[in-house]
């Protein structure tokens, strides 16, 4: 049972409470939580708040709990909620921690987490200093590869044990790397994934992170993120191509209908468990699927959540073209290499051609798809499909 409750506690944390939070192993961080310093004024406890969530790394488990506990001692003094039960392992966690402050003042514990989000944040800066010679772009992202060579820019989902499930941060790390690559001086940008998967979407461990507003609060910064995410996609300047190397799952598909070309290997198969999940489409995919494929081939991907083959998805007019997976990399590789040298200005002008009619269209979709996509998230078939997937996982 300890296992199956570090695995919860796990996942809660991994993108928890104070999220994004990005991965840092401090082993040797002591915390210094005496409030013995002056006394820390809203403004910082504030400032504190902000400056977690620009962390590079996670600080682990046991911290994140102590920043938990001590922001609801500061906001709402000592735990008088009712003891969540014994099974409800990442809440009793919670309580647990909060409960350990017992009758700390708020200015206290104002004050410790101010003094905590500073010791991490400066242990995170000497840390990342301290790697002279290493990648830089290796560093600032933890859950992507990015890479610039002969004029392309690839940037490669990189958590294969996860099936390069898309977590919170790694949203992030995605808008962030698409941003850089519209402005650096590649020709076309790559979007492909490592090990045996593309990607198998959202991470379903992401709506464990419940912060301090509650659901409600989690589906609106979710609903705003999924937007500033799409958007990326569709004012992506330059050539945009997938690489689909494996299985891609939910938003992984969707948003390929706002790539320029997609290339797959005859493995890769292209799933969209929507209504499996008590969701509905995102990525503009409301749109893009029923125009690239017709309204029929839509519905059953998007409504009944039909699987395809990379043939069949070549078929409909998905994918661009589909190559045997001994050949995929070599083959696709030396065509972009080929394209990546056509003159880059006229590459760009020509999207903007080709797409620009679409724009408003596409933003407008795109904010409507959230919108409806808030409220799905709050439901009772979306909140049993996630927990169920998730304590499966767990082995409950
Ligand atoms: C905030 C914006 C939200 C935007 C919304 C987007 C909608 C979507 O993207 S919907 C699609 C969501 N994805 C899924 O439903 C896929 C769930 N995963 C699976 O069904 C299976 O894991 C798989 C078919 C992808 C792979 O199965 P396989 O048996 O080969 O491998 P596993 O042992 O299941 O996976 C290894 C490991 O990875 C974990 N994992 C895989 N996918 C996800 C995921 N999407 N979210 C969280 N975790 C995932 C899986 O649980 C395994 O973990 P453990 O080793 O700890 O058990």
């Amino acid at each position: 049972m300890a296992g199956v409750a570090g695995r919860l506690a796990r996942n809660w944390c991994r993108s928890a409470v104070l999220s994004p939070l990005q991965v840092f192993s401090f082993p040797s961080l002591q915390l210094h939580l005496s409030g013995t310093a002056m006394r820390a004024s809203q403004d910082d406890f504030e400032n504190a708040m902000n400056q977690v969530k620009l962390l590079k790394k996670d600080p682990g488990n046991e911290v994140k709990l102590k920043l938990y506990a001590l922001y609801k001692q500061a906001t709402e003094g000592p735990c008088n909620m009712p003891k969540p039960g014994v099974f409800d392992f990442i809440n009793k966690a919670k309580w647990d921690a909060w409960n350990a402050l017992g009758s700390l003042p708020k200015e206290t514990a104002r004050q410790n987490y101010v003094d905590l989000v500073s010791s991490l944040s400066s242990s995170s800066e000497s840390s990342s200093q301290g790697k002279p010679g290493a990648d830089r772009e290796q560093q600032e992202y933890e859950n992507l590869v990015v890479t610039s060579e002969d004029g392309i820019t690839k940037i490669m989902f990189n958590r294969p044990t996860r099936k390069n499930a898309i977590s919170t941060q790694m949203y992030q790390e995605i808008m962030l790397a698409l941003k850089a690559a519209s402005k650096d001086d590649s020709t076309i940008t790559v979007v492909t994934g490592n090990g045996d998967y593309y990607s198998s979407g959202n991470d379903l461990a992401n709506f464990t992170d419940i912060p301090p507003g509650g659901v409600e609060e989690k589906a609106k910064q979710s609903a705003i993120m999924l937007r500033d995410f799409v958007d990326t996609f569709i004012d992506f300047p330059k050539p945009l191509i997938a690489v689909v190397n494996g299985p891609a799952v939910g938003i992984s598909v969707t948003t390929l209908g706002l790539f320029d070309a997609v290339y797959a290997s005859d493995k890769a198969t292209f799933h969209t468990p929507f209504s499996h999940l008590g969701l509905s489409p995102e990525g503009c995919a409301s749109y893009t699927f029923p125009k690239i494929m017709g309204p029929a081939k839509a519905t059953e991907m998007l409504i009944f959540g039909k699987k395809l083959t990379a043939r069949e998805a070549c078929a409909q007019g998905l994918v661009t073209e589909v190559f045997p997976d001994s050949t995929f990399q070599k083959e696709v590789w030396t065509r972009l290499k080929a394209y990546s040298k056509l003159p880059q200005n006229s590459m760009r002008i020509s999207k903007q051609v080709i797409r620009k009619i679409e724009k408003e269209k596409l933003h407008a979709v795109n904010a409507e798809e959230c919108s409806v996509l808030q409220k799905r998230w709050l439901s009772d078939e979306c909140m049993n499909a996630t927990m169920n997937f998730l304590s499966k996982r767990s082995k409950l």
